[in-house]
């Protein structure tokens, strides 16, 4: 979709900017360029919708080298979203929003009303925004702006340099979920920039790690982080990053336990009988819906008799979570509770209750993703054994 064919960029004062890059970026990727201040991000992007012409090397973009084309049109297929988000301070965000569709040739009317879907999609109300001005919201709500203004042309291609960088850290992750949200709808071709290592795991399908010009290693953020290619690699993506890969391994069916499950109308002492047998002190209880109610503790065995249906005796859970969420979605919501286990949901059936997570199943899973990188290790020995046997 997107290619960098042996690209480099001299700045006319000398400044190797981008050095013989090579990368490719398949359609409907979301791919983050990370790296330390400097080493050339930004003039990658600029490089993309031609706002700098490369010193050597083609870029294609849909199999087309982009030189050929003609930079107003490229720039209108290829959204752009800027830290400084470069709003028009004197037009409302809705004429904001409708900027784009306008320059394309769009009726007002129309434009307008394509604006205000897009604010809706970014989580703003377009009736209790669309009149205001810029200067009249918050700096994610700017940001928020930004997006909708460079999805309205629905570009194939998204460039993203720093777009949530001005904003605090509740703010940039509430946006950063967002945008996540959107993407998994929207399924464009991305390129975003950020000197956040947390924020190009978290939202790369693949992360590019930028040293001086250079790209370092081009992988899954959770490879990245599991085998980092060299020891700048290591040094960027930092020693914690056995705890950053908590963000990029998933929740899965095999990390779940198995309760006992009853529901709300069961007679209690059948319930009592079903956890004495499993030999547990809980169990799942469910609604006639087969939805997540919450949970019921085993009578005293010592205590008044049990009587009437579980109802009486169950509790709400609130602490759920989507299969797929991340160990760190996991572990966050069971502090957030202060719970020893959480439900587990299939968000792809309603909701369906599947198994709870408990801290020692936390645990497997984050054992099982650090295993697996063993075995990448060990594989790539043996490879290099074999080559350098040969
Ligand atoms: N117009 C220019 N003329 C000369 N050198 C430039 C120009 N623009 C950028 N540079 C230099 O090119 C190098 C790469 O800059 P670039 O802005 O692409 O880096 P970056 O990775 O985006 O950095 P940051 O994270 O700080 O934004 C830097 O050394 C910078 O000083």
């Amino acid at each position: 979709m997107l290619q960098f064919d042996h690209v480099s960029k001299r700045y006319p004062d000398g400044t190797l900017a981008v050095d013989d890059l090579h990368l490719e970026v398949e359609e409907g990727e979301l791919v983050t360029l990370v790296g330390p201040s400097g080493c050339g991000k930004t003039t990658t992007m600029r490089l993309v919708n031609r706002l700098e012409e490369p010193t050597s090397g083609r870029i294609l973009l849909g199999g087309e080298d982009i030189a050929s084309q003609d930079a107003v049109r490229l720039r209108r297929r290829i959204g752009y979203v800027i830290q400084q988000v470069g709003l028009f301070p004197h037009r409302t965000v809705l004429d904001n929003a409708a900027a784009v569709p306008l320059l394309l040739g769009r009726r007002k009317a129309e434009a307008r009303r394509r604006a205000a879907e897009l604010l809706e999609l970014v989580g703003l109300d377009p009736a209790v925004y669309g009149g205001r001005y810029p200067d009249q919201l918050s700096g994610g709500q700017r940001q928020r702006v930004g997006v909708a203004r460079a999805l309205a042309a629905d570009p194939p291609v998204l460039l993203m340099d720093e777009p949530f960088g001005a904003v605090d850290p509740v703010v940039r992750e509430r946006l950063q979920n967002e945008f996540l949200r959107l993407q998994a709808e929207m399924r464009k071709t991305v390129l975003f920039v950020t000197h956040d290592v947390e924020e190009a795991v978290r939202l790369g399908d693949r992360m590019a790690v930028f040293g001086q010009g250079r790209v370092e290693q081009f992988d899954s953020p959770a490879a990245v982080l599991g085998n980092p290619a060299n020891d700048h690699v290591a040094a960027f993506v930092g020693s914690d990053r056995g705890l950053k890969r908590l963000s990029v391994t998933p929740v899965e069916k095999g990390d779940l336990e198995r309760p006992p499950v009853v529901h709300l109308s069961d007679p209690m002492d059948r319930a009592a009988a079903l956890m004495r047998a499993d030999g547990v002190r809980w169990a799942v209880v469910l609604d006639e819906r087969e939805a997540l109610h919450g949970w019921v503790p085993i009578p005293d065995a010592g205590g008044s008799d049990v009587v009437g249906p579980v109802a009486g005796y169950a509790r709400r859970m609130d602490a759920t979570l989507p299969l797929g969420a991340s160990l760190k979605q996991a572990f966050s919501t069971m502090l957030q509770y202060d719970a020893g286990w959480i439900a587990v949901l299939d968000p792809r059936d309603d909701d369906r209750f599947l198994g709870v997570l408990t801290p020692s199943g936390l645990h497997e899973a984050l054992r099982r993703s650090i295993d697996a990188d063993a075995r990448a290790v060990a594989r790539s020995a043996v490879d290099l054994d074999a080559v350098s046997g040969a």
